[in-house]
């Protein structure tokens, strides 16, 4: 028995066959009787085991290329991008890709684990290299920190004794339960489940004791919950819009940042893999309407490639350009669970709030 486990992700690619090569290749598996593994042949840009096809299915008919996948029995789940390292196949597996001479698709060499690439203090330049116009020009970087500014933002979301207390303050279920308090506010605001509170949590991750809660399940957080940072800010964990959110979502959230004095900035988090959605829009115009200044975020940047996210990113900054004013014309990139991007949120929250001393 050979693993497969030599094959990295530019290997999948390699594994691609023309229709009138599969066809032939299909048969081949068909006759494959001992096959400890179930073949799935997928198409190129669809690979979920879902959609996949069995040996024993037609092949679609009009679709050029396919890629084949051997999964294990046993396993369940099976994302070709993610799961192909404990794939296994036998011997016959490779005479038939020989027999297509295709054989650089398979190597027997033990895998090279390429650490996942960590992004730059700004995750925006890291896409940079895909496209020659500018993604953030100069006149857009309104939020450009040296390293020193950056170490001294990430100050503020560190407690420090009685002097610098960070601490969850309380649950409002309408503007009129919301603390009493000078400090500046930063609201947070999205689709449920987008990873608002997932983001609170990494802002807070060197805070000891604090919880955030955060849920797989839409929907989670039902009232505004109001998180002190020292003296420098209060945040926001707004509950979500959209699926399962609150009956009274519009009194909770819109009503609250309408009214609120101390209210400096409103973030709105955008998943980095959709874009802006149609929920979004809705938010979006009540914040204009209202002339709240406001600034786009897209998380979840760990879990999206760089050409979707990379298109993602080129449509919000046309949105910003072309349909808002109230917006920041600067974009940010962050990922709740990984950290990239967090710093420098950090850094523009310290600095909208006046907090850099
Ligand atoms: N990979 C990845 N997963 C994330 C990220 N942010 C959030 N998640 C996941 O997305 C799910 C929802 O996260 P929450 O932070 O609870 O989302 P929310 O926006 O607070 O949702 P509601 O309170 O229901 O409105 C959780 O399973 C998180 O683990 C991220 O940046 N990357
Ligand atoms: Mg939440």
């Amino acid at each position: 028995m050979l693993h497969m486990s030599g094959l990295t992700r530019r290997g999948i690619k390699q594994l691609q066959w023309s229709e009138s090569q599969l066809r032939c290749l299909s048969h081949c598996f068909t006759n494959y009787e001992d096959a400890p593994t179930t073949v799935f042949m997928a198409q190129t840009n669809l690979i979920t085991p879902k959609k996949g096809l069995t040996t024993q299915q037609p092949l679609h008919k009009g679709k050029s290329h396919y890629s084949i996948l051997c999964r294990k029995n046993s396993r369940t789940e099976c994302h070709p991008r993610l799961h192909l390292r404990n794939f296994e196949t036998s011997s016959k597996f490779f005479t038939c890709s020989r027999l297509f001479s295709n054989t650089a698709a398979v190597s027997a060499k033990p895998p090279t684990i390429t650490k996942k690439k960590k992004f730059s203090l700004n995750p925006i330049d890291d896409l940079q290299p895909l496209v020659q116009v500018p993604l953030l020009p100069q006149i857009e970087r309104v939020v450009d920190p040296t390293g020193e500014e950056v170490q001294r933002a990430a100050q503020l979301f560190r407690p420090a004794g009685q002097r610098h207390k960070i601490e969850f303050v309380l649950s409002a279920p309408s503007p009129d339960h919301a603390p009493e308090n000078s400090r500046p506010e930063i609201a947070i605001m999205g689709r449920s489940n987008v990873g608002k509170s997932t983001l609170l949590q990494c802002l807070f991750r060197e805070v000891p004791n604090l919880v955030v809660k955060t849920s797989k399940t839409p929907g989670h957080t039902k009232m505004a919950n109001f998180f002190r940072v020292g003296s420098a800010m209060t945040l926001v964990d707004m509950p979500g819009y959209g699926y399962r959110q609150p009956a009274d979502f519009v009194h909770i959230v819109e009503d609250y940042l309408l009214q609120r004095k101390n209210l400096v900035l409103t973030v709105v988090l955008v998943d980095g893999k959709l874009g802006i959605v149609r929920q979004d829009w809705h938010r979006i115009e009540m914040l204009e309407h209202a002339r709240l200044r406001y600034v786009l975020v897209m998380t979840k940047i760990d879990k999206v490639s760089q050409h979707v996210l990379l298109k993602n990113v080129l449509a919000v900054r046309q949105v910003i350009k072309e349909r808002t004013k109230a917006c920041l014309p600067q974009v940010f990139l962050v990922s709740g669970m990984t950290g990239d991007g967090v710093p420098l949120l950090q850094y523009f929250f310290a600095q909208v709030t006046d907090s850099l001393k």
